[in-house]
């Protein structure tokens, strides 16, 4: 059945000039449920999370909330995003995890010290690294402090493009349960990682 806040792909064609990415897709997202977008690589899966944020627009078709279009202003303030290549630039990581609570839409759930070393700890981070420069961090090192953000943000939606995909096995399976257990929350992702797969409610292929 579907929820007033369930978001609806219609009939979505988009093309970076001559290179048509997405051509009359047309699907639903299922508020409290995790919709995962598979496809081989450069089939457009960041594309639909960005058209999603509205950084890009439809050339074609809607992209609905329910009823209503989607107001980029709106998603945003509802959704954290963990983009594929996350460089959050040369601050130290705990200045980094501090930025997004400065935003008007975030100033109630300002964040703790305590707050930001215990989820650090759940992801296996040590509580040193938040003096260490963010550009310093491994890959996977970035993945979990974007991971972590995007927990204490605590946003209805979340958009996460291959979250898991520089971490261990070990780290994929913690990650996928830490996120993936708040059926709260609507997550739409792209991931290969088995781990993540068969935690998906929907898949979409593209
Ligand atoms: N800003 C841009 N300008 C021009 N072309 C772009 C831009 N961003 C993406 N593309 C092109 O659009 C296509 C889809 O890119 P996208 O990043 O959405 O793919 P993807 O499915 O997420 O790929 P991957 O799995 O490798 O991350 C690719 O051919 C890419 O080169």
């Amino acid at each position: 059945m579907a929820n007033q806040h369930d978001i609806i792909f219609q009939h979505v064609s988009f093309s970076f000039g001559d290179e048509i990415v997405l051509n009359n897709l047309s699907f639903n997202i299922k508020t409290g449920c995790h919709t995962l977008i598979k496809g081989e690589s450069g089939s457009g899966k960041s594309t639909i999370l960005k058209l999603l944020l509205g950084f890009y627009h439809p050339d074609e078709g809607r992209i609905r909330w329910k009823d209503n279009t989607i107001h980029p202003q709106e998603i945003r303030k509802q959704t954290a995003w963990l983009p594929q290549d996350l460089d959050l630039g040369s601050h130290s990581v705990s200045k980094v995890m501090e930025k997004p609570f400065e935003f008007s839409c975030n100033q109630k759930k300002a964040t703790t010290e305590h707050q930001k070393i215990e989820i650090l700890n759940q992801l296996g981070l040590p509580k040193n690294i938040l003096d260490k420069p963010f550009r310093t961090l491994s890959t996977g090192q970035r993945q979990r402090v974007g991971i972590a953000i995007c927990y204490l943000l605590d946003k209805p939606i979340l958009l996460l493009d291959e979250p898991t995909s520089a971490l261990d096995s070990k780290s994929k399976r913690h990650i996928a349960n830490l996120l993936l257990s708040n059926k709260a929350k609507t997550i739409i992702s792209t991931s290969h990682d088995p781990s993540w797969v068969k935690k998906a409610d929907y898949i979409i292929e593209i």
